[in-house]
């Protein structure tokens, strides 16, 4: 284990870490806050959750001069939650030191941005499409600009982004340090990163698998139309603190999303069609335990950092096993423990045995569990409510009509009245989910082909059909109608429509 102290780290940021209760550095920390520090460009992979965001926050501060009201630090990350969520967490290390950090994405008002960024923040973190806005108009100045850093580096310059980042380091002063973090980093993006670089140091922790280890993984195999019922049942069995559940497409989000809300759970979904306010509006209540369940497309898939979130479903598998690793690690992050779970439609199989493939990781698995399952879990969380009250011992107030209900009534039925009233029973109404076709390995391997290839080159999912939906409703299995989404399958590629780029 590595103390900060001996990262020699200076004191103003050494009492930020104590305030943030960070006691010790962890090994992506150990590893490259001395080589940054040194003046190395750095590509830095370790798993989800483990604090890279100090890996490269901490030796980014320690270059800047808090006197100098002029930008010498930029960060660019994927997503407008993730740039801000980076920015408050840099905020924090650097505050002691009299460092401001300004987050910078699409969907705000430019004006309102432009007067802040006069205020002089000496370190930005920005959306690429907005970040190229304010270049352009001159509202960001690159040229004091000493370290630049591409959170989810391999993201950031797969197709989608990579002409925007290559104008972006085009603009800033050569002798910049650049540093590159992700948890995953498939071998062509590295290529083409080291190509951006100057004679990076590779800062690798070594981890037999891509994904943590406190991470407990488990597919399911069901068929398309069951999915939406066997997600509500696991719900309510294992009634899990805060859940995430990804889903493939913004359409399906949306529809997750309202059935859920049907049967009677606070769930809210978020995807990149929403507006900014929307997005953050509905991030915070998941935050603040007013959301139970975020549904999301892969918009939420990196970086964030969210605690209490027990339980990740992929209610859709993810076409990437890198984008796999990214949406279990909401959870299990800083060393807590969490599941995952993957709903895996019988054709998907294989593809289920690719991720495991790539991620060096097994997932366990998991009966789908039924309806009757689901009422015992309900009514044991009511057994629990039950069981709580018992042991505060504030109950003398009670004895006496409990007393007299015995006299008329056998215990048993009290109890069971008493487990009934308290029972959140879930209304069972039908849910309707238009279906997408599965995943098939050679495509998705296909896709991984293709990243960072020719400019162009973008990537693809299997076609989907969007229409006919299913009816998930009532008691599991007792549903007619077969999966639509099989029978209709045509050959061609589609481009994916879950926001691969999200719109700054
Ligand atoms: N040394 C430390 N000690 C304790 N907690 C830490 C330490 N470093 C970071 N953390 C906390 O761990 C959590 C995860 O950190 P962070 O978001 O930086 O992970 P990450 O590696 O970037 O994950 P991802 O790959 O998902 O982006 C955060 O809540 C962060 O504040
Ligand atoms: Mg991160």
């Amino acid at each position: 284990m590595t103390t900060f102290n001996e990262l020699n780290i200076s004191q103003p940021i050494m009492k930020a870490l104590e305030n943030m209760g960070f006691e010790e550095a962890t090994p992506i920390q150990a590893e490259t806050i001395p080589l940054a520090i040194d003046g190395n460009d750095v590509i830095g992979q370790a798993q989800t959750g483990t604090g890279k965001t100090a890996a490269f926050g901490i030796p980014m501060l320690e270059k800047i001069d808090a006197n100098q009201k002029k930008i010498q630090g930029l960060v660019v990350a994927p997503t407008r939650e993730l740039a801000v969520q980076v920015a408050e967490e840099i905020n924090r290390l650097g505050k002691g030191k009299g460092i401001r950090t300004m987050s910078v994405f699409g969907g705000q008002q430019m004006d309102r941005q432009i007067k802040a960024l006069k205020d002089g923040p000496q370190i930005v973190v920005a959306t690429p499409g907005r970040l190229l806005d304010h270049m352009r108009r001159k509202t960001i100045r690159t040229d004091h600009i000493k370290t630049a850093v591409l959170d989810e580096a391999d993201e950031m310059l797969n197709m989608g982004f990579i002409e925007d980042i290559r104008d972006i380091l085009k603009n800033i002063p050569d002798d910049r340090q650049t540093l590159l973090f992700s948890a995953t980093m498939p071998k062509e993006i590295r290529d083409i990163a080291t190509n951006l670089m100057n004679s990076p140091k590779e800062a690798k922790v070594k981890a037999k698998e891509m994904t943590v280890k406190n991470i407990d993984q488990y597919f399911i195999e069901i068929p398309e139309k069951h999915k939406f019922d066997t997600l509500t049942n696991h719900l309510d069995i294992y009634a899990p603190g805060l859940a995430i559940v990804f889903t493939r497409t913004k359409k399906r989000v949306d529809e997750v999303t309202d059935g859920l809300q049907t049967r009677g759970f606070r769930a809210e979904g978020i995807h990149g069609d929403l507006t900014q306010g929307k997005r953050m509006s509905v991030l915070n209540k998941f935050k603040n335990n007013r959301v139970d369940v975020l549904v999301a497309t892969d918009v939420a898939a990196r970086g964030l950092d969210i605690s209490g979130v027990t339980h990740v479903y992929n209610f859709d598998i993810p076409q990437d096993p890198e984008g796999y690793v990214h949406r279990i690690g909401r959870t299990g992050r800083a060393g807590r423990t969490g599941e995952a779970i993957s709903f895996i439609t019988p054709r998907e199989m294989a593809h289920l045995h690719l991720i495991e493939k790539v991620t060096k990781s097994k997932m366990k698995r998991m009966g789908p569990p039924t309806f009757q399952e689901a009422r015992r879990g309900q009514q044991q969380v009511a057994a629990d409510k039950l069981r709580k009250t018992i042991d505060k011992q504030e109950l003398q107030e009670y004895h006496e009509t409990a007393s007299e209900l015995l006299q008329d009534h056998d215990s048993v039925s009290v109890v069971a009245a008493a487990l009934k009233m308290l029972t959140k029973e879930r209304r069972n109404a039908p849910v309707n989910i238009s279906s997408v076709q599965p995943i098939s390995v050679k495509k998705a391997q296909n896709s991984r082909n293709n990243k960072g290839g020719k400019p162009g080159n973008k990537k693809f999912y299997g076609k989907r059909r969007q229409g006919g939906g299913h009816k998930q409703g009532g008691q599991g299995r007792n549903q007619g109608g077969r999966n639509q989404g099989g029978r209709n399958r045509k050959g061609n590629d589609q481009r994916n429509q879950n926001n691969r780029k999200p719109s700054n």
